[in-house]
């Protein structure tokens, strides 16, 4: 069976991106040495953050970079409910367990601070990688507009689905093998673009184009300056041409952006009382002062900040979810059975609680993410001195996380965690009205943190559950979901801390027959 892939021209895995043209040279030699020497200052470097006193876990700073997943189990199995420290290559990170982040989700700004940690982590001084003053105003719009009545969306991007499939899904007439990742990072690009700057622009191949590499440039050029010690970066970011790509996709976005825009202004004025496009991009014009209005370039950043935040981790928790579904395939009559009789037999597609009540589909994602996700969370900044119940002080300028994949597989919190139960949360979700809630797949709590926790907690989740319970239940109702003949749960890439579901695994899918 020939391997099919679906249509994509975009540079969707960082394998695929092309090498660093400023890093490859003639004189490969002396960019050998060059390499070698910071890569010695790298390693070698002594941390100057401040640190808590609590233990060490050592290991080697390769394996946080190349083994994070194994990294974090091994060290949270071996402290559990203690607070502990590791070796990162971007510093010392201290690691707080569940039994005690309960005391810092809701501390403010100044005294725990999620965005000097992140604006920290993402070098935001060259990658321009922040929502800045328009953070509150953003993460509203997610709260408010997006979350609220979601389901006034669900046609539209259901519309969106289908018609890419059709023009862009092979037929499946026989068990066909598919290359989903790829497939299902453009699904929710145009899912989410349709949503985010409407349907016309969001199917343009340079807007998909732009949106989806924004942030691989991001994480590339995140990656190549943190191994210049900080008092070179002023001089690395020349060198580093990922930085450059990040200014061109602005301007791009910009581009794009200006006409529609534009457009909006004058229909507004002509007619002030007049109906309104439903998006993200008029959401964000309405909000944005009288004087901010025409900066193109600010709503480009914004627009694309957005996708970097919404597009790969939504992609990546679908494609976990179809590579769970091919796995355990007497999983798949159960979740389908849900779909349709809650899509189609009470044309939940068009009701207001529809995706809501698809709660075994929502456990199974949710399953999906607990054995898949991420390998941290919570990343905070102590601004102001703090003291735990447990006695551990930790003094301003330490940078904390979440041991996420160690408390996912911790059974005092998930009974037989290596085993994979699609029917997990919603089982727990039965036991009582507290379970109810507690264990949907947008709820967060302690050692529930795949969303993050707090203030600061995901504002797009909602909006997430909805998109993959869209892609999960059209795939289901309509096909049939297997691994090749002697083939394993495809494992999922690591760099960085950055897991991905795999790239390049093949998947089969055969359609079924319409009863
Ligand atoms: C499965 C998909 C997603 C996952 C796993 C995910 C995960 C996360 C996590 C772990 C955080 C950090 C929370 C914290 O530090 O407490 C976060 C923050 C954020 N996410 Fe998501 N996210 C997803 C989808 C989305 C989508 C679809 C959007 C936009 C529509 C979005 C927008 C954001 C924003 C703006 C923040 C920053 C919030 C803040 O700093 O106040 N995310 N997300």
């Amino acid at each position: 069976m020939e391997a099919v892939q679906p249509t994509s021209n975009l540079t969707s895995t960082i394998e695929e991106l092309p090498m660093d043209k400023a890093l490859v040279s003639d004189s490969l030699s002396y960019y050998v040495v060059i390499s070698v020497a910071l890569l010695l200052a790298f390693f070698l470097k002594p941390s100057k953050d401040s640190h808590a006193s609590v233990p060490f876990y050592k290991a080697s700073r390769m394996k946080w970079m190349f083994n994070a997943d194994s990294l974090v189990r091994d060290s949270y199995n071996k402290f559990r409910d203690q607070v502990y420290q590791i070796k990162a290559t971007e510093g010392v990170r201290t690691l707080v367990p569940s039994k005690l982040v309960g005391e810092l989700k809701s501390l403010p700004e100044e005294v725990l601070s999620a965005s000097q940690a992140i604006n920290e982590a993402m070098l935001v001084e060259y990658t321009r990688f922040t929502f800045g003053l328009h953070h509150d105003a953003v993460t509203l719009l997610m709260k408010t507009k997006l979350t609220q009545q979601l389901s006034r969306l669900v046609p539209r991007m259901k519309e969106e689905l289908e018609f890419l499939v059709r023009e862009e899904f092979p037929d499946c007439e026989e068990w066909t093998p598919v290359k989903i990742q790829p497939f299902l990072i453009r699904a929710i690009s145009r899912l989410s673009g349709s949503v985010f700057v409407g349907a016309d622009l969001g199917r343009s191949e340079q807007w998909m184009d732009t949106s989806v590499n924004f942030a691989i440039h991001v994480f590339m050029a995140v990656i190549k300056l943190q191994f210049f010690p900080t008092w070179l970066r002023p001089v690395a970011q020349y060198i580093v041409t990922d930085l450059g790509q990040i200014n061109r996709d602005i301007s791009k976005a910009q581009e794009m952006l200006k006409p529609i825009i534009d457009q909006r202004l004058q229909d507004a004025e002509l007619d002030p009382s007049g109906e309104r496009p439903d998006d993200f991009m008029q959401w964000l014009l309405d909000a944005l002062p009288e004087e901010q209005k025409r900066d193109y370039q600010l709503q480009a950043k914004l627009h694309l900040i957005l996708c970097a935040a919404a597009i790969h981790t939504t992609s990546n928790l679908a494609t976990d979810c179809i590579y769970d579904l091919a796995t355990h395939q007497e999983e798949q009559d159960i979740i389908r059975e849900e779909a349709k009789e809650i899509l189609e037999d009470e044309q939940g597609w068009a009701k207001k609680e529809g995706m809501g009540k698809l709660k075994k589909m929502d456990s199974f994602i949710k399953e999906s993410q607990r054995l898949a996700g991420n390998v941290t969370s919570f990343i905070r900044k102590v601004v102001k001195p703090i003291n735990l119940s447990d006695g551990t002080y930790l003094p301003a300028g330490t940078n904390l996380l979440a041991p996420q994949c160690g408390i996912s597989h911790d059974e005092r919190y998930f009974p037989d965690p290596e085993v994979f139960d699609g029917l997990r949360f919603w089982k727990m979700r039965q036991e009582s009205a507290e379970g109810g809630n507690r264990w949907q797949l947008t709820s967060i709590g302690d050692w529930n943190i795949n969303f993050g926790l707090g203030k600061h907690a995901c504002p797009g989740r909602f909006f997430a559950a909805n998109e993959i319970k869209l892609v999960l239940a059209h795939f289901l109702l309509n096909y049939d979901i297997k691994l090749k003949d002697g083939e394993q749960r495809p494992e999922p890439m690591m760099f960085m801390m950055s897991k991905t579901a795999n790239p390049n695994a093949e998947i089969l899918f055969k359609r079924r027959s319409i009863i």
